[in-house]
């Protein structure tokens, strides 16, 4: 656990406590003054040197129902046991206590309401403000990137992947309701030497190459919008590759920050590794609450972390990033007391593999940092808590494979799921416990409170294999929150022009009969793109939709007659720059239709699409 020897407060909950805390110290230790800035604790950066910050072991009172804290914890849950009822504790009239549901078992051990220890760490006060919590607008973004363990540090784990798909062609599937084989701890390794205290050149952070943890990870303000797997990103692209001078007023705690990331991207597989070794090492209970195959994004956390303390300037784009990364987490069963074990752990491996750079001061700044981002994403979920279930399990009801490798299934929650059209969610399936995957509703609210989706089963793809080939009615699976900012802006009339590519009309599909509904006369243009016509799964209903409303046309580009894609179509139509635009659909086609629809007049702002990255790490 952190233990910085100065008198830093603790991360708190903005919220009163609710059930979560235990009523602890630490962590929910009230703020008892205001967050000092950067600046200004930086003249006392001797003084609040973090010589504790190695760890010093775990808090022995209480039970620390451990969760991993990030998308690459893929869930908190042993196996298919879970705790089948939610929010504990909360008195809330919206916690949810869900029925046994039909393929998950018995009541798995409840995440225990967790002593919030006694030997918390007092790190340094967040340096952005933590404002209400708001509407979820993006999801924990991040490319998957080919991990290799360190020679030093054992393998985290053994995924099904190693790149941005999984690869289930070298793997027996499994069985229904087997277990992925559960992977072996990590051995102990010896901990990381202590933080050579090289002074620090305050110089500004190189930027000439982007930071491999950048890709996929940068929050970005804008709309955004769902995926096959991927979480939302939006236009324009993370300020960390294509803003080079944007760090030019950076904070000090930043420039520290920067230029560690700089330091340790040549061997980020290593910090990745060595990060989840460090982490199942020392806290080994959490171990059982990640994956057992841990997959390529199992450095999800690591690069959400970093890349959030990246920008840890930017509270208008980090701010929403992170709360969305709380309550995303909840259903993880992520508990603030989780938090300073990965902090921890982070500290341990960046200390590591920056030696070269790392002193006092940019340990201080790291801690800030953590303290930051914990702290907005402790009281987005906190919040959260009080208001919506963190998990819902929904029955499948039916199940139309409209190709070999394409069905539209639908599902029945067990409770109400309020959501938006152009939203995505997480979905878990009972065949691979822990692991989630992100896939839009396929049509706008409904009434009778069911949900659609269309999902491809793709070479290397455990979850959608898995829901293509095995899924049936009455099978029932797990849901995240809603996610996404993909969504119609109700507030203009200005026509929407749609790309979807293969199974990316979904989303459209979705945002068209979300117009339908609201009664509006607006343009809709929808391009339908897919390779052949026994492609076009869904072009019937879409052609339906067009023939009901007459403000909405849906043209199919099929690549192998028209001798083009998607993107090229819209060249040939027009003008659009009245238009609002809609991507959906694989990476390719979101980068090209970018250039396509800017080409064409649409500014930036009004281009909305799913984040090219995490699409990248699609595919399962
Ligand atoms: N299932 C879902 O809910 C959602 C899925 N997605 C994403 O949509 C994708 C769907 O995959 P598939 O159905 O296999 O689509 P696909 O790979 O068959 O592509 C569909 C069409 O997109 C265009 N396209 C593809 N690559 C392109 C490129 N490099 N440049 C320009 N145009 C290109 C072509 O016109 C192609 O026919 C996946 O990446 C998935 O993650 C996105 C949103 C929602």
């Amino acid at each position: 656990m952190f233990e910085a020897r100065h008198t830093m407060d603790a991360p708190t909950t903005t919220s009163a406590d609710n059930g979560t805390s235990d009523g602890g110290g630490g962590w929910f230790t009230p703020r008892k003054k205001p967050m000092p800035t950067p600046g200004s604790e930086r003249e006392t950066a001797d003084g609040r040197r973090l010589a504790a910050m190695r760890p010093v072991g775990r808090t022995t009172t209480g039970t620390d129902p451990e969760a991993p804290l990030d998308e690459v914890a893929q869930g908190a849950t042993p196996q298919v046991m879970e705790p089948h009822t939610q929010a504990q504790g909360t008195g809330s009239p919206t916690s949810a206590t869900h029925p046994e549901p039909r393929g998950y078992g018995a009541p798995g051990p409840q995440p225990a309401a967790a002593d919030a220890g006694t030997d918390r760490e007092r790190i340094t006060a967040p340096a952005i403000s933590t404002p209400a919590p708001a509407p979820a607008r993006t999801e924990a973004p991040s490319a998957a990137q080919h991990v290799t363990a360190p020679a030093e540090a054992p393998p985290a784990a053994q995924g099904p992947s190693t790149t941005t798909q999984e690869r289930p062609t070298t793997q027996r599937a499994p069985l229904p309701n087997e277990v992925p084989p559960a992977q072996p701890a990590p051995t102990p390794t010896a901990p990381p030497p202590p933080a050579h205290r090289v002074p620090a050149q305050r110089t500004a952070a190189e930027h000439t190459e982007p930071s491999l943890f950048a890709a996929g990870t940068a929050p970005a303000a804008g709309p955004a919008s769902n995926a096959d797997l991927p979480a939302p990103h939006a236009e324009p692209p993370a300020p960390h590759a294509d803003q080079p001078t944007a760090h030019e007023d950076a904070s000090p705690d930043a420039v520290l920050i920067r230029r560690t990331m700089t330091t340790v991207a040549p061997v980020a597989d290593k910090v990745t590794s060595y990060f989840y070794a460090l982490l199942f090492v020392r806290h080994p209970d959490l171990r059982p609450l990640f994956p057992a195959a841990m997959d390529a994004q199992r450095d999800r956390l690591l690069k959400a972390l970093l890349t959030a303390a990246e920008h840890i300037d930017n509270a208008d784009v980090l701010v929403p990033y992170l709360q969305n990364l709380g309550r995303g987490h909840r259903k993880y069963g992520t508990r603030p007391e989780h938090y300073p074990a990965v902090g921890e752990c982070l500290i341990g491996a960046l200390s590591r593999y920056a030696e070269s750079v790392w002193d006092g001061e940019t340990e201080a700044a790291w801690v800030r940092a953590y303290t930051t981002i914990s702290q907005v994403m402790i009281d987005a979920a906190a919040a959260d808590e009080l208001r919506a279930p963190a998990w819902w399990y929904a029955e499948v009801v039916s199940h139309d494979l409209r190709t070999p490798d394409v069905a539209v299934i639908t599902i029945r929650p067990d409770q109400p799921y309020p959501f938006l059209a152009g939203q995505y969610t997480s979905l878990e399936t009972p065949w691979w416990p822990r692991i989630w995957r992100h896939y839009s509703f396929a049509s706008a609210p409904r009434s009778d409170g069911l949900l659609s989706f269309h999902v491809k089963a793709v070479p290397a793809g455990w979850v959608s294999n898995a829901l293509v080939h095995r899924a049936r009615s009455g099978d029932v699976v797990r849901l995240g929150p809603p996610a996404g900012s993909m969504t119609v802006d109700h507030s203009t009339d200005s026509g929407l022009l749609c790309l979807g590519g293969g199974t990316g009309i979904a989303p459209i599909k979705a945002l068209v009969e979300d117009v339908a509904e609201h009664g509006e006369r607006r343009p809709v243009e929808v391009f339908y793109g897919a390779r052949t016509d026994h492609d076009l799964y869904d072009i019937d209903t879409m052609l339906r939709l067009q023939q009901t409303h007459p403000w909405l046309s849906v043209r199919a580009i099929i690549d192998q007659q028209a001798h083009l894609q998607l993107p090229d179509a819209i060249r040939a139509y027009g003008p659009w720059n009245e238009y609002d635009a809609y991507l959906s659909g694989p990476p390719g086609m979101i980068r090209s239709g970018v250039d396509a629809l800017r080409d064409a007049g649409i500014p930036s702002e009004r281009i909305r699409h799913d984040s090219v990255e995490e699409l990248v790490a699609a595919g399962s």
